[in-house]
């Protein structure tokens, strides 16, 4: 792994392709009478990072689940496109506990990939991307819940992912925690580029580390919004702050922190 200081001056991913990563096309998503998208149309391009935010029950996780293609049993229509090599990361790390750190990241990954690389050394150099070097053989039980995480975000590294799907990561981790994964996610992303997008409540998560950040609501995209700032940003950015008014405007919180009525 290069030191964090030659990350940090990498080039900022600027991707500019002709045809998108994901497509959807008119998407609608029901559970019985109540229709949760209503004919969501969204274009991300390759490299792009995504946030999206809503109020509860807005429909953000139907809609990366259908991304994902986890919704077989849901009604709905319209069209979908997304890349051959897609990762999802939830809430909780999902990790079989009776199986050991490196073997989780392995999961279902075949020993030899296409090119005769060996799994578990890709498993072992994606421990140690994520931080976790030296933790191969514990047993998740014994990793806190940040580290699970990590681990979490190197399974679904060790699949060289075009896309990455991620519904609320970092929701369940203390607030020290949560900014350190920030910072993790956000060099993962620049060093190997895949688009991104990020199922969030967090308005400031959102800001500081997407190219883009979306609102949905009532079935829709009612914002489309792009963070033009450089990475890294900072939280204390004040511009990072205008940004986040403008979320919180969009997602109808008054400037006293009193909803607006809701929806
Ligand atoms: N399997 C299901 N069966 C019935 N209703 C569902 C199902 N999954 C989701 N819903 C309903 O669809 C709506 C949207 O749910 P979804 O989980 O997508 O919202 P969300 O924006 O991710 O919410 P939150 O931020 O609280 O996680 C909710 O009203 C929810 O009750």
């Amino acid at each position: 792994m290069a030191p964090l200081t030659e990350q940090l001056k990498a080039p900022q991913p600027t991707p500019t392709p002709s045809r998108p990563a994901v497509r959807l096309t008119g998407l609608t998503r029901s559970f019985g009478a109540r229709t949760v998208l209503d004919g969501v149309d969204l274009d991300i391009p390759a490299g792009q990072f995504v946030a999206l935010l809503g109020h509860s029950g807005s429909g953000k996780s139907t809609l990366l689940r259908a991304v994902a293609g986890l919704d077989h049993d849901t009604a709905g229509s319209g069209e979908l496109s997304t890349p051959e090599r897609v990762s999802v990361v939830f809430q909780d790390s999902r990790l079989l506990p009776w199986r050991r750190v490196l073997d989780n990241v392995l999961l279902g990954t075949p020993k030899r990939d296409a090119e005769g690389r060996d799994a578990a050394g890709r498993g072992r150099a994606a421990l140690a991307e994520v931080g976790l070097a030296g933790r191969e053989n514990a047993w998740p039980g014994q990793l806190s819940g940040g580290e699970q995480q990590r681990a979490a975000l190197a399974r679904s590294l060790v699949r060289e992912p075009e896309l990455l799907l991620a519904d609320e990561p970092f929701g369940a981790l203390d607030a020290l925690t949560r900014i350190r994964m920030h910072t993790l996610l956000r060099e993962l992303w620049q060093r190997h580029h895949p688009s991104v997008l990020l199922v969030t409540h967090d308005v400031d998560e959102a800001a500081v580390l997407a190219d883009r950040v979306l609102v949905l609501d009532h079935g829709r995209i009612a914002v489309d919004l792009t963070v033009d700032l450089p990475h890294p940003r900072s939280y204390r950015d004040p511009r990072l702050g205008e940004y986040r008014e403008r979320l919180l405007a969009a997602l109808g919180v008054r400037p006293d922190g009193e909803p607006a009525g809701g929806n």
